[in-house]
């Protein structure tokens, strides 16, 4: 019997959790989301909930940066493994990571970057870097939860341009990156929509040149040409989905570029279908001291919603996570090799003690909702298929059927188990045996000399109450030693001097195009209440790696500065000196219950 429309519409509210939802308000308000892409074989994509105005931030609070530190290093040997996060890691010293090691750095980016796509012609959002932060004044000297989370936080989204509700919200993943993956195809690169379209142009002036001949044997042309020129090299070529409405809105003077923004943009009802909201959440400090960042609801949330979807990234075994003693990688082979801990990622990845199957979900906020067994508001579950990217025939299949994939096939969701009010701390209870293997860390954490330990960041805090101290006062008041002084030669050389000279104040557009580079105090002289600051630099060794943005030559070699202002200078950490590097850090995976974990994966029992 066919449904009444109000009945339509009920189910189509309540399969989006459990049944049980009552309202579709929390919907109505949503910002951004996440559904199929637009974009062929692009699995997931964002899409704006409503206009962004140029420069708006897409969220209200940024996303985490979870370092991947000397995972080559420590994997040596191993052979060949396939690794999906490589797909959703950035290089970590364009994030500002790279003072964290000496080797190798990678910034897992989990957050809205790596929901969004990329397709270069398209790209309406730009993401900012990550800032450094402890939470809580949290100390390795009495904290437990110190290096068990990233410090690394608010990478910020804003709208590029104006972005239109329902438009598909696209990332800037780099030309380099489209370059290295030939298997995605002939996806077109910067400019390349311009190109294609100017190509159909030629087209339409032949056939306009010809009006005698008829016009479907021009269309039969274009589909012969477009399939038989060597289609699979040509990114020209490979622009064209060659869909008669695309030739109909082509023949309709309509750019590829208008086209495809014209396709990429779904209406609210086809979001309410087929998508989960994507901002039911912002990240603040938790209410639980230890635990670093928390995720907060932004509004009412009614029992049985949605409250955030989980893409999951799957690492097949979690040993690839493990880092083993220096003095180990270099004289034993891997399976004798003495583990010292794990990559941070691991606190970050569902998993279970009976498998080496670890998932680690990714979307805006969805790595800060924090544990609690007794305050739990959510609960997970696996996702519906036709809102996602899940396959549930895959939770059937042994762990090995992953083990050549670079794709995400599964996905999680977040579901209110009562009303959530805005503003509340969204809790999951990560299973007993997260909560045992934490009450042992707690009794057990003790770490020598941490009393005298000062981090960068607290320095860092300083700033505004204490002068820097030059060279010469250091030879009796040295700084710690786990510690540099930076300078930003980008933020000196971009303000305005003259301006700066009568005023002080430095107009500062983008907190993005930092160039740091080491530095040392030589004189400081106060005016007009600022401190200002004659500082010498060095020029750092040659970079071979494409990503730094002034090639490394073009510092002259000794730089003398004078006048800097505190805020072109940052202490950062010395490498692997830094909390989450600390041997006693938490590392533990979020428990999936037993009644959701499929029998095929439990292939591990921990001795
Ligand atoms: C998925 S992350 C959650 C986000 C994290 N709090 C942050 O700031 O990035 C999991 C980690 O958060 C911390 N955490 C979560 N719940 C906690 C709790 N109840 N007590 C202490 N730490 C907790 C632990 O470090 C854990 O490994």
């Amino acid at each position: 019997k066919p449904k009444t429309k109000t009945q339509q519409q009920d189910s189509a509210v309540c399969s989006e959790g459990d049944g049980t939802c009552s309202s579709t308000r929390h919907l109505e308000e949503c910002g951004i989301w996440l559904a199929p892409s637009s974009l062929p074989g692009a699995g997931l994509g964002m899409y704006a909930g409503r206009d962004f105005a140029k420069k708006e931030p897409l969220q209200e609070t940024g996303d985490i940066v979870i370092p991947i530190v000397d995972i080559m290093m420590h994997q040596r040997g191993r052979g060949r493994w396939v690794f999906v996060w490589d797909e959703y890691t950035w290089n970590g010293k364009s994030l500002g990571l790279g003072h964290e090691v000496i080797k190798e750095i990678n910034a897992a980016s989990p957050g809205f970057g790596s929901a969004a796509n990329s397709f270069l012609d398209l790209v309406n959002v730009d993401e900012g870097d990550p800032i450094n932060t402890m939470p809580s004044g949290l100390h390795r000297s009495r904290d437990p939860g110190v290096g068990a989370f990233s410090t690394y936080n608010d990478r910020r989204s804003t709208a590029k341009v104006k972005i239109k509700s329902g438009q598909e919200l696209f990332v800037n993943y780099g030309q380099h990156w489209f370059e290295q993956r030939i298997r995605l195809g002939p996806i077109p690169l910067r400019r390349g929509l311009k190109q294609s379209t100017n190509l159909y142009r030629r087209f339409q002036m032949f056939r306009d040149k010809n009006p005698q001949v008829d016009s479907k044997v021009f269309g039969a042309l274009w589909e012969e040409f477009v399939k038989h020129t060597v289609y699979n090299e040509s990114r020209i070529l490979g622009a064209f989905y060659n869909t008669p409405s695309e030739l109909e809105m082509l023949d309709r003077n309509m750019t590829l570029k208008q086209i495809r923004v014209h396709e990429g943009t779904r209406t609210k009802q086809w979001l309410f279908d087929h998508g989960t909201c994507a901002d039911h959440i912002r990240a603040d400090v938790s209410t639980i001291r230890q635990a670093g960042r928390g995720a907060f609801a932004t509004r009412d949330l009614p029992n049985g919603a949605i409250v955030s979807s989980l893409p999951l990234i799957q690492i097949i075994n979690k040993n690839v996570l493990e880092m083993y003693e220096l003095k180990d990688i270099k004289t034993r082979k891997l399976e004798q090799r003495r583990r010292v801990g794990y990559q941070l990622l691991l606190n970050y990845c569902y998993g279970h003690v009976n498998s080496t199957m670890l998932l680690c979900p990714y979307g805006p906020i969805v790595n800060m909702v924090n544990h609690n067994q007794t305050r739990a508001n959510v609960k997970l579950r696996w996702s519906d298929p036709e809102r996602g990217n899940h396959e549930p025939g895959m939770l059937q299949q042994p762990i090995d059927t992953f083990s050549e994939d670079r794709t995400t096939k599964l996905s999680m969701d977040l579901v209110a188990i009562r009303d959530i009010k805005k503003d509340e701390e969204i809790l999951l209870d990560y299973g007993d045996d997260w909560e045992k293997a934490w009450q042992e860390h707690v009794k057990s954490w003790n770490i020598t000399d941490a009393d005298k330990y000062i981090s960068a960041f607290m320095l860092n805090q300083e700033e505004n109450t204490t002068s820097l101290r030059t060279e010469f006062e250091q030879l009796s008041d040295p700084y710690p030693g786990n510690v540099n002084l930076e300078c930003d030669l980008n933020i000196w050389e971009g303000i305005n001097k003259t301006l700066f000279n009568t005023t002080l104040v430095i107009n500062i557009t983008s907190t993005d195009d930092w160039e740091y580079y080491p530095c040392e105090v030589l004189r400081r002289r106060v005016v007009n209440g600022t401190t200002l600051y004659t500082i010498s630099m060095t020029r750092p060794p040659k970079e071979k790696k494409k990503d730094i943005k002034v090639p490394a030559d073009s510092v002259p070699k000794n730089l003398k500065l004078s006048d800097v202002p505190r805020m072109a200078m940052r202490f950062t950490d010395r490498p692997y000196t830094s909390d989450m590097f600390l041997k006693e850090a938490f590392r533990h995976h979020i428990g999936i219950p037993d009644s959701m974990f499929p029998l095929e994966w439990m292939n591990y029992s921990p001795i």
